[in-house]
Protein backbone atom coordinates (compact mmCIF):
# COMPACT_ATOMS: atom_id res chain seq x y z
CA UNK A 1 0.00 0.00 0.00
CA UNK A 2 2.71 2.21 0.91
CA UNK A 3 4.87 1.60 -2.57
CA UNK A 4 1.14 2.20 -4.46
CA UNK A 5 0.24 5.36 -2.83
CA UNK A 6 2.77 7.58 -1.90
CA UNK A 7 6.29 5.74 -2.80
CA UNK A 8 6.44 5.31 -6.55
CA UNK A 9 4.15 8.64 -7.03
CA UNK A 10 6.17 10.61 -4.72
CA UNK A 11 9.23 10.04 -6.37
CA UNK A 12 7.29 10.67 -9.71
CA UNK A 13 6.07 14.46 -8.13
CA UNK A 14 9.15 15.33 -6.68
CA UNK A 15 11.50 14.12 -9.78
CA UNK A 16 10.71 17.32 -11.84
CA UNK A 17 10.59 17.30 -15.43
CA UNK A 18 12.91 15.05 -16.99
CA UNK A 19 14.35 16.17 -20.14
CA UNK A 20 12.86 14.39 -22.91
CA UNK A 21 9.73 14.60 -23.72
CA UNK A 22 7.85 11.78 -25.00
CA UNK A 23 5.04 12.75 -28.30
CA UNK A 24 1.94 10.31 -28.15
CA UNK A 25 0.66 8.67 -31.25
CA UNK A 26 -2.22 11.24 -31.10
CA UNK A 27 -2.32 13.98 -32.26
CA UNK A 28 1.01 13.70 -33.60
CA UNK A 29 3.77 10.68 -34.12
CA UNK A 30 7.05 11.41 -32.53
CA UNK A 31 8.56 12.22 -36.26
CA UNK A 32 6.21 15.33 -37.26
CA UNK A 33 7.49 16.88 -34.55
CA UNK A 34 10.18 20.01 -35.22
CA UNK A 35 13.22 20.38 -32.46
CA UNK A 36 11.15 23.54 -32.21
CA UNK A 37 7.95 22.66 -31.34
CA UNK A 38 9.43 19.81 -29.10
CA UNK A 39 10.90 22.97 -26.66
CA UNK A 40 7.64 24.42 -26.83
CA UNK A 41 6.09 21.50 -25.54
CA UNK A 42 8.81 21.21 -22.77
CA UNK A 43 7.51 24.85 -21.73
CA UNK A 44 4.11 23.94 -21.23
CA UNK A 45 4.39 20.82 -19.46
CA UNK A 46 6.71 22.64 -16.90
CA UNK A 47 4.22 25.90 -16.63
CA UNK A 48 1.67 23.30 -15.94
CA UNK A 49 3.96 21.55 -13.44
CA UNK A 50 4.41 25.55 -11.98
CA UNK A 51 0.47 25.99 -11.93
CA UNK A 52 0.79 28.84 -14.26
CA UNK A 53 -2.21 28.98 -15.81
CA UNK A 54 -1.58 32.21 -17.83
CA UNK A 55 2.09 31.11 -19.30
CA UNK A 56 -0.06 27.86 -20.19
CA UNK A 57 -2.62 29.73 -22.04
CA UNK A 58 0.01 31.55 -23.71
CA UNK A 59 1.88 28.58 -25.04
CA UNK A 60 -0.92 26.90 -26.19
CA UNK A 61 -1.86 30.14 -28.76
CA UNK A 62 1.71 29.99 -29.46
CA UNK A 63 0.45 26.76 -30.82
CA UNK A 64 2.42 24.02 -28.06
CA UNK A 65 0.76 20.73 -28.66
CA UNK A 66 -1.19 19.70 -25.60
CA UNK A 67 -1.26 16.45 -25.98
CA UNK A 68 2.21 15.47 -25.00
CA UNK A 69 3.80 13.31 -22.37
CA UNK A 70 7.09 13.21 -20.72
CA UNK A 71 9.05 9.16 -20.83
CA UNK A 72 6.88 8.35 -17.77
CA UNK A 73 3.51 9.40 -19.70
CA UNK A 74 2.64 12.30 -17.52
CA UNK A 75 0.34 14.48 -19.09
CA UNK A 76 -0.44 18.44 -18.90
CA UNK A 77 -2.97 17.14 -17.01
CA UNK A 78 -0.98 15.25 -14.56
CA UNK A 79 1.62 18.27 -14.41
CA UNK A 80 -1.21 20.68 -13.19
CA UNK A 81 -3.19 18.47 -10.95
CA UNK A 82 0.70 18.06 -8.66
CA UNK A 83 0.75 21.80 -9.21
CA UNK A 84 -2.65 22.41 -7.50
CA UNK A 85 -3.60 24.98 -9.47
CA UNK A 86 -7.38 24.77 -10.33
CA UNK A 87 -6.92 27.32 -12.85
CA UNK A 88 -4.40 25.21 -14.80
CA UNK A 89 -6.55 22.07 -14.15
CA UNK A 90 -9.80 23.74 -16.01
CA UNK A 91 -7.70 25.08 -18.75
CA UNK A 92 -5.72 21.85 -19.48
CA UNK A 93 -9.12 20.07 -19.22
CA UNK A 94 -10.78 22.41 -21.63
CA UNK A 95 -7.66 22.05 -24.02
CA UNK A 96 -8.84 18.52 -24.59
CA UNK A 97 -6.83 16.44 -22.01
CA UNK A 98 -8.90 13.51 -20.89
CA UNK A 99 -9.58 13.21 -16.90
CA UNK A 100 -8.79 9.82 -17.01
CA UNK A 101 -5.05 10.20 -18.76
CA UNK A 102 -2.88 7.47 -16.86
CA UNK A 103 0.95 8.05 -16.85
CA UNK A 104 2.77 4.51 -17.36
CA UNK A 105 2.72 3.91 -13.48
CA UNK A 106 -1.05 3.21 -13.99
CA UNK A 107 -1.55 6.75 -11.96
CA UNK A 108 -4.51 9.16 -12.39
CA UNK A 109 -4.41 12.90 -12.27
CA UNK A 110 -6.43 12.75 -9.08
CA UNK A 111 -3.63 10.65 -7.48
CA UNK A 112 -0.62 13.44 -8.10
CA UNK A 113 -3.47 15.97 -6.85
CA UNK A 114 -4.09 13.83 -3.77
CA UNK A 115 -0.23 13.25 -3.02
CA UNK A 116 0.27 16.98 -2.78
CA UNK A 117 -3.11 17.46 -1.16
CA UNK A 118 -4.72 19.94 -3.55
CA UNK A 119 -8.34 19.38 -2.14
CA UNK A 120 -9.60 21.74 -4.94
CA UNK A 121 -7.97 20.55 -7.81
CA UNK A 122 -8.97 16.98 -7.06
CA UNK A 123 -12.73 18.41 -6.93
CA UNK A 124 -11.97 20.01 -9.98
CA UNK A 125 -11.49 16.17 -11.87
CA UNK A 126 -14.14 14.76 -9.61
CA UNK A 127 -16.44 17.19 -11.54
CA UNK A 128 -14.81 17.20 -15.33
CA UNK A 129 -15.50 13.01 -14.75
CA UNK A 130 -18.65 13.41 -13.85
CA UNK A 131 -19.62 16.05 -16.69
CA UNK A 132 -17.63 13.84 -19.23
CA UNK A 133 -19.37 10.56 -17.94
CA UNK A 134 -23.11 12.63 -17.91
CA UNK A 135 -22.22 13.43 -21.96
CA UNK A 136 -20.96 10.33 -22.99
CA UNK A 137 -23.93 8.68 -22.24
CA UNK A 138 -26.02 10.68 -24.18
CA UNK A 139 -24.06 9.28 -27.25
CA UNK A 140 -23.57 5.74 -26.16
CA UNK A 141 -25.79 3.21 -26.69
CA UNK A 142 -29.01 2.23 -24.32
CA UNK A 143 -28.21 -1.83 -24.75
CA UNK A 144 -26.41 -3.46 -22.17
CA UNK A 145 -23.31 -5.27 -23.00
CA UNK A 146 -25.38 -9.03 -22.61
CA UNK A 147 -22.76 -11.07 -24.78
CA UNK A 148 -19.66 -10.06 -21.99
CA UNK A 149 -22.19 -11.52 -18.96
CA UNK A 150 -23.28 -14.60 -21.66
CA UNK A 151 -19.62 -14.85 -22.57
CA UNK A 152 -18.64 -15.74 -18.89
CA UNK A 153 -21.95 -17.57 -17.85
CA UNK A 154 -20.40 -20.38 -20.26
CA UNK A 155 -17.01 -20.46 -19.16
CA UNK A 156 -16.14 -23.01 -16.09
CA UNK A 157 -15.77 -21.61 -12.59
CA UNK A 158 -13.62 -22.63 -10.15
CA UNK A 159 -13.74 -22.49 -6.05
CA UNK A 160 -10.24 -22.30 -4.88
CA UNK A 161 -9.64 -21.50 -1.45
CA UNK A 162 -10.51 -18.12 -0.84
CA UNK A 163 -11.77 -17.52 -4.49
CA UNK A 164 -13.75 -18.40 -6.95
CA UNK A 165 -12.04 -17.80 -10.23
CA UNK A 166 -13.40 -17.71 -13.60
CA UNK A 167 -11.90 -19.46 -16.90
CA UNK A 168 -9.40 -16.70 -17.24
CA UNK A 169 -8.30 -16.32 -13.58
CA UNK A 170 -10.45 -13.11 -12.88
CA UNK A 171 -11.12 -12.67 -9.01
CA UNK A 172 -15.02 -13.61 -9.30
CA UNK A 173 -15.52 -13.14 -5.33
CA UNK A 174 -12.97 -13.74 -2.59
CA UNK A 175 -12.95 -13.76 0.49
CA UNK A 176 -11.16 -10.55 1.75
CA UNK A 177 -14.90 -9.20 0.71
CA UNK A 178 -16.39 -10.95 3.77
CA UNK A 179 -16.60 -8.19 6.66
CA UNK A 180 -17.79 -5.52 3.65
CA UNK A 181 -20.59 -8.23 2.75
CA UNK A 182 -21.44 -8.61 6.75
CA UNK A 183 -21.84 -4.86 6.53
CA UNK A 184 -24.03 -5.28 3.48
CA UNK A 185 -26.14 -8.04 5.18
CA UNK A 186 -26.88 -5.99 8.52
CA UNK A 187 -27.66 -2.48 5.83
CA UNK A 188 -30.49 -4.76 3.68
CA UNK A 189 -32.20 -7.07 6.45
CA UNK A 190 -32.24 -4.85 9.93
CA UNK A 191 -34.65 -7.21 11.39
CA UNK A 192 -35.36 -11.07 11.97
CA UNK A 193 -38.43 -12.24 9.64
CA UNK A 194 -37.61 -9.50 6.75
CA UNK A 195 -38.30 -10.60 3.31
CA UNK A 196 -34.35 -9.85 1.63
CA UNK A 197 -33.17 -10.35 -2.18
CA UNK A 198 -29.32 -10.90 -2.85
CA UNK A 199 -28.68 -10.74 -6.96
CA UNK A 200 -25.56 -13.34 -7.17
CA UNK A 201 -24.38 -16.19 -5.33
CA UNK A 202 -20.91 -15.95 -5.94
CA UNK A 203 -19.25 -17.48 -2.93
CA UNK A 204 -23.04 -17.47 -0.67
CA UNK A 205 -20.65 -14.57 1.79
CA UNK A 206 -23.78 -12.44 2.02
CA UNK A 207 -26.17 -15.26 1.88
CA UNK A 208 -24.52 -17.07 4.92
CA UNK A 209 -24.49 -13.37 6.57
CA UNK A 210 -28.18 -12.86 6.02
CA UNK A 211 -29.04 -16.22 6.98
CA UNK A 212 -27.53 -15.67 10.34
CA UNK A 213 -29.88 -12.32 10.65
CA UNK A 214 -32.92 -14.42 10.59
CA UNK A 215 -34.54 -13.83 7.58
CA UNK A 216 -38.58 -14.32 6.90
CA UNK A 217 -37.55 -14.86 2.84
CA UNK A 218 -34.49 -15.55 1.24
CA UNK A 219 -34.41 -14.93 -2.30
CA UNK A 220 -31.47 -15.39 -4.13
CA UNK A 221 -30.90 -14.80 -7.85
CA UNK A 222 -27.72 -16.94 -9.46
CA UNK A 223 -27.19 -17.36 -13.02
CA UNK A 224 -24.12 -19.51 -13.28
CA UNK A 225 -24.21 -23.40 -13.63
CA UNK A 226 -21.41 -24.03 -11.63
CA UNK A 227 -22.44 -21.77 -9.30
CA UNK A 228 -26.17 -23.20 -8.76
CA UNK A 229 -24.56 -26.48 -8.57
CA UNK A 230 -21.82 -25.13 -5.70
CA UNK A 231 -25.26 -23.59 -4.11
CA UNK A 232 -26.81 -27.17 -4.40
CA UNK A 233 -24.14 -29.01 -3.35
CA UNK A 234 -23.59 -26.75 0.13
CA UNK A 235 -27.47 -27.59 0.81
CA UNK A 236 -28.69 -23.87 -0.63
CA UNK A 237 -32.09 -25.67 -2.19
CA UNK A 238 -33.22 -27.24 0.82
CA UNK A 239 -33.35 -24.45 3.33
CA UNK A 240 -36.78 -23.63 4.42
CA UNK A 241 -36.73 -19.78 4.31
CA UNK A 242 -34.63 -19.62 0.84
CA UNK A 243 -35.74 -19.39 -2.59
CA UNK A 244 -33.24 -20.02 -5.66
CA UNK A 245 -34.09 -18.90 -8.90
CA UNK A 246 -31.56 -19.80 -11.43
CA UNK A 247 -31.02 -17.52 -14.49
CA UNK A 248 -29.74 -13.83 -15.40
CA UNK A 249 -31.64 -11.76 -13.15
CA UNK A 250 -32.76 -10.18 -16.73
CA UNK A 251 -34.81 -13.32 -16.88
CA UNK A 252 -35.94 -13.51 -14.11
CA UNK A 253 -37.77 -10.33 -13.12
CA UNK A 254 -41.80 -11.71 -12.98
CA UNK A 255 -40.54 -14.24 -11.10
CA UNK A 256 -38.45 -11.84 -8.77
CA UNK A 257 -41.60 -9.69 -8.52
CA UNK A 258 -43.98 -12.62 -7.50
CA UNK A 259 -41.81 -13.69 -4.65
CA UNK A 260 -41.58 -9.94 -3.14
CA UNK A 261 -42.07 -7.03 -2.18
CA UNK A 262 -38.86 -6.99 -0.57
CA UNK A 263 -37.90 -5.20 2.63
CA UNK A 264 -34.39 -5.34 1.16
CA UNK A 265 -32.45 -6.18 -1.85
CA UNK A 266 -28.32 -6.21 -2.68
CA UNK A 267 -26.91 -6.67 -6.00
CA UNK A 268 -23.21 -8.21 -6.55
CA UNK A 269 -23.42 -9.64 -10.14
CA UNK A 270 -19.90 -10.32 -12.47
CA UNK A 271 -19.13 -9.52 -15.67
CA UNK A 272 -21.79 -6.61 -15.84
CA UNK A 273 -21.33 -2.90 -16.53
CA UNK A 274 -22.45 0.55 -14.88
CA UNK A 275 -25.35 0.23 -17.32
CA UNK A 276 -26.83 -2.71 -16.40
CA UNK A 277 -26.21 -2.20 -12.69
CA UNK A 278 -28.39 1.23 -13.77
CA UNK A 279 -30.92 -1.50 -15.60
CA UNK A 280 -31.38 -3.72 -12.44
CA UNK A 281 -32.16 0.35 -10.30
CA UNK A 282 -34.79 1.01 -13.31
CA UNK A 283 -36.58 -2.51 -12.67
CA UNK A 284 -36.77 -2.47 -8.94
CA UNK A 285 -37.07 1.02 -8.44
CA UNK A 286 -40.12 1.81 -10.97
CA UNK A 287 -43.76 3.01 -9.51
CA UNK A 288 -46.11 3.30 -12.06
CA UNK A 289 -50.18 3.49 -11.07
CA UNK A 290 -50.46 -0.33 -12.04
CA UNK A 291 -46.97 -1.78 -11.09
CA UNK A 292 -45.26 -1.88 -7.24
CA UNK A 293 -41.70 -1.35 -7.07
CA UNK A 294 -39.96 -4.92 -5.85
CA UNK A 295 -38.16 -2.68 -3.47
CA UNK A 296 -41.13 -2.20 -0.66
CA UNK A 297 -42.03 1.38 0.24
CA UNK A 298 -41.81 3.60 1.99
CA UNK A 299 -39.16 1.67 4.56
CA UNK A 300 -37.11 -0.60 1.77
CA UNK A 301 -33.03 -0.81 1.74
CA UNK A 302 -31.41 -1.21 -0.82
CA UNK A 303 -27.41 -1.51 -1.24
CA UNK A 304 -24.88 -2.67 -4.04
CA UNK A 305 -21.17 -4.05 -4.08
CA UNK A 306 -19.50 -0.33 -5.04
CA UNK A 307 -16.94 -1.70 -6.66
CA UNK A 308 -17.05 0.97 -9.40
CA UNK A 309 -13.59 1.83 -10.61
CA UNK A 310 -12.28 0.05 -8.46
CA UNK A 311 -8.81 0.28 -9.73
CA UNK A 312 -8.27 4.12 -9.48
CA UNK A 313 -9.76 6.03 -7.02
CA UNK A 314 -10.48 8.85 -9.09
CA UNK A 315 -12.88 6.95 -11.67
CA UNK A 316 -14.04 5.42 -8.31
CA UNK A 317 -15.22 8.89 -7.11
CA UNK A 318 -16.52 10.02 -9.91
CA UNK A 319 -18.74 6.68 -10.45
CA UNK A 320 -19.91 7.24 -6.45
CA UNK A 321 -21.48 10.68 -8.01
CA UNK A 322 -22.79 9.40 -11.36
CA UNK A 323 -24.84 6.36 -9.69
CA UNK A 324 -25.97 8.56 -6.43
CA UNK A 325 -27.21 11.12 -9.31
CA UNK A 326 -29.07 8.32 -11.22
CA UNK A 327 -30.62 6.83 -8.19
CA UNK A 328 -32.09 10.30 -6.91
CA UNK A 329 -33.30 10.89 -10.43
CA UNK A 330 -34.96 7.04 -9.50
CA UNK A 331 -36.11 8.30 -6.40
CA UNK A 332 -33.35 6.98 -3.99
CA UNK A 333 -31.24 9.14 -1.82
CA UNK A 334 -27.99 6.96 -1.01
CA UNK A 335 -25.59 7.24 2.03
CA UNK A 336 -22.24 6.13 1.36
CA UNK A 337 -20.82 5.04 4.93
CA UNK A 338 -16.64 4.89 4.71
CA UNK A 339 -14.96 1.20 5.70
CA UNK A 340 -11.36 0.33 5.60
CA UNK A 341 -10.38 -1.76 2.69
CA UNK A 342 -6.59 -1.54 3.12
CA UNK A 343 -6.46 -5.27 3.26
CA UNK A 344 -6.34 -5.16 -0.48
CA UNK A 345 -2.71 -3.69 -0.65
CA UNK A 346 -1.34 -7.26 0.90
CA UNK A 347 0.14 -7.86 -2.73
CA UNK A 348 0.19 -11.85 -1.22
CA UNK A 349 -4.00 -11.00 -2.03
CA UNK A 350 -3.96 -11.06 -5.91
CA UNK A 351 -1.50 -14.00 -6.67
CA UNK A 352 -2.74 -15.77 -9.03
CA UNK A 353 -5.34 -13.11 -9.81
CA UNK A 354 -5.54 -11.74 -13.36
CA UNK A 355 -6.41 -7.99 -12.18
CA UNK A 356 -7.01 -6.44 -8.48
CA UNK A 357 -10.35 -5.25 -8.85
CA UNK A 358 -10.69 -3.10 -6.02
CA UNK A 359 -7.51 -0.94 -4.93
CA UNK A 360 -8.70 1.75 -2.46
CA UNK A 361 -8.11 2.22 1.25
CA UNK A 362 -11.81 2.89 1.74
CA UNK A 363 -14.90 1.62 0.36
CA UNK A 364 -17.87 3.11 -0.39
CA UNK A 365 -21.09 1.15 0.88
CA UNK A 366 -24.13 2.15 -0.23
CA UNK A 367 -27.29 2.33 1.74
CA UNK A 368 -30.09 3.74 -0.18
CA UNK A 369 -33.59 4.51 1.16
CA UNK A 370 -36.65 5.81 -0.74
CA UNK A 371 -36.46 9.65 -0.99
CA UNK A 372 -38.99 11.88 0.66
CA UNK A 373 -42.03 12.36 -1.46
CA UNK A 374 -43.03 15.86 -0.94
C1 LIG B 1 -19.22 -11.25 -7.11
S1 LIG B 1 -20.14 -12.69 -7.10
C2 LIG B 1 -21.25 -12.43 -5.78
C3 LIG B 1 -20.58 -12.60 -4.48
C4 LIG B 1 -21.53 -12.58 -3.29
N1 LIG B 1 -21.94 -11.23 -2.99
C5 LIG B 1 -20.90 -13.19 -2.06
O1 LIG B 1 -21.08 -12.60 -0.97
O2 LIG B 1 -20.24 -14.21 -2.15
C6 LIG B 1 -21.14 -12.47 -8.53
C7 LIG B 1 -22.13 -13.59 -8.81
O3 LIG B 1 -23.09 -13.09 -9.76
C8 LIG B 1 -23.39 -14.10 -10.69
N2 LIG B 1 -23.94 -13.48 -11.92
C9 LIG B 1 -23.24 -12.91 -12.94
N3 LIG B 1 -24.09 -12.39 -13.84
C10 LIG B 1 -25.34 -12.60 -13.37
C11 LIG B 1 -26.65 -12.27 -13.85
N4 LIG B 1 -26.81 -11.59 -14.98
N5 LIG B 1 -27.71 -12.65 -13.12
C12 LIG B 1 -27.55 -13.33 -11.95
N6 LIG B 1 -26.35 -13.67 -11.44
C13 LIG B 1 -25.25 -13.29 -12.14
C14 LIG B 1 -22.04 -14.79 -10.87
O4 LIG B 1 -22.16 -16.07 -11.43
C15 LIG B 1 -21.49 -14.81 -9.46
O5 LIG B 1 -21.87 -15.97 -8.78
Amino acid sequence: MVVYYSGIIFWKITSGLPLKINMSSEPHSHEQISDDSASKEALLLAACHEGNAKQVEDLIEQGAEIFVTDETGRTALHFAAASGDVETVKLVLKSGIPWTSLDVGDYTAGDYAEAGGHDEAYEELVQAGVRAEMVLRMFSSDVGDKAANEDYLTQPVVYSGDRLIDAEKNGVMMSWEAPLMELHAKVICSKPGSTVLNVGFGMGIIDSALQELGPGRHVIVEAHPDVYQHMKDEGWDTKPNVHILFGRWQDKLEEIRALGPYDGIFFDTFGEFYKDLDDFHKAIFATSQSVQPILSQPDGIYSFFNGLGGDHKLFHDVYCRVVRADLLALGMETQFSQVSSDVVFDKELWKGIKRPYWMIKTYNLPTCTWAAKD
